[in-house]
């Protein structure tokens, strides 16, 4: 007699996340301050994820761990399985600053990570050229940093980390000095850049809509000590024109929800 028990197929098991960057049990004071505690946190390779919190909440401290600028108390972070203990060609951090040489030009700023690798001139400017170019700067090679406007000089901090070839990009507030139609526009041309490249982005923001516009994923962190207090990930069509995007109601409620979670820590 055949058993009038239904049995349900297992469920299916999760597909395993290609996770580039990992970081486990990182902690972070600073002589009496706690920045961060105990953050595990995973990055898949190939997306966006962005950095979330209120101000102080140490958001720009673990990026700066993650790119090896700085050093935790404790916990790892590894790169491809690798232990990080400083910086590292595989990760390209673009300042806020973007600290820019004032005394070259925008072709010696960006090809500056590969003469610092010994790359011969001919190889070096071709590649910056080519980056130059993907940011929207070509034409402009020859000019110096204060030619150039605020949402220029950050294009070159970013053809500069994307031409050293690094997997991980370390993005701290790119947008944060620039007018709001370059912020747009840069928006743009980094969702372009993650498309195109298949480069890992990590990205420091302020902003919960431009996370949601830009993110694959979204890292919330509580105030300080900073602890990872949410995790969302947006799946937003970016296919579109990007002002219907903006009011798509999909992206209108991430939006919302994020805020609704972070609105208790801001007076
Ligand atoms: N070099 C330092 N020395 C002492 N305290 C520091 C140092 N750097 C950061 N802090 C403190 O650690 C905490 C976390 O700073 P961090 O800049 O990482 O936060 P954040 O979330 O990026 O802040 P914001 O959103 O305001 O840029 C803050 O209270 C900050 O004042």
């Amino acid at each position: 007699m055949r058993s009038a028990v239904l049995r349900k197929e297992p469920p299916p098991m999760p597909a395993p996340v290609d996770s580039i960057v990992e970081v486990r049990d990182i902690s972070k004071t600073y002589g009496d301050v706690e920045a961060l505690r105990g953050i595990d946190l995973d990055f898949p390779r190939g997306k966006l994820t962005s950095l979330l919190g209120p101000s102080g909440c140490g958001k720009t401290t673990l990026l700066k761990i993650i790119a090896g600028l700085i050093e935790a108390n404790a916990g790892t972070v590894t790169v491809d399985g690798k232990p990080v203990s400083g910086p590292g060609p595989e990760r390209a951090f673009v300042f806020q600053d973007f600290a820019l040489m004032p005394w070259a030009t925008v072709m010696r700023n960006v090809a500056f990570g590969l003469e610092l690798r010994g790359v011969n001139k001919t190889e070096r400017e071709g590649k910056a050229r080519h980056y130059i170019g993907e940011v929207g700067l070509a034409g402009f090679e020859n000019k110096y940093p204060h030619e150039l406007s605020g949402g220029m000089r950050q294009r070159v901090g970013l053809a500069r980390a994307l031409s050293v070839d690094a997997e991980v990009l370390l993005l701290d507030e790119p947008f944060s000095a620039v007018d709001e139609q370059n912020r747009r526009k840069f928006q743009e041309d980094l969702i372009r850049l993650r498309t195109n490249q298949n480069k890992t982005f990590i990205f420091v923001t302020h902003s919960i809509e431009e996370a949601v516009y830009i993110s694959d994923r979204i890292v919330l962190l509580s105030p300080r000590p900073g602890r990872v207090s949410q995790i969302i990930e947006p799946e937003i069509d970016r296919s579109g024109d990007p002002e219907r995007i903006h009011r798509d109601q999909h992206y209108l409620d991430t939006v919302d929800e994020i805020w609704q979670g972070l609105k208790q820590y801001v007076e």
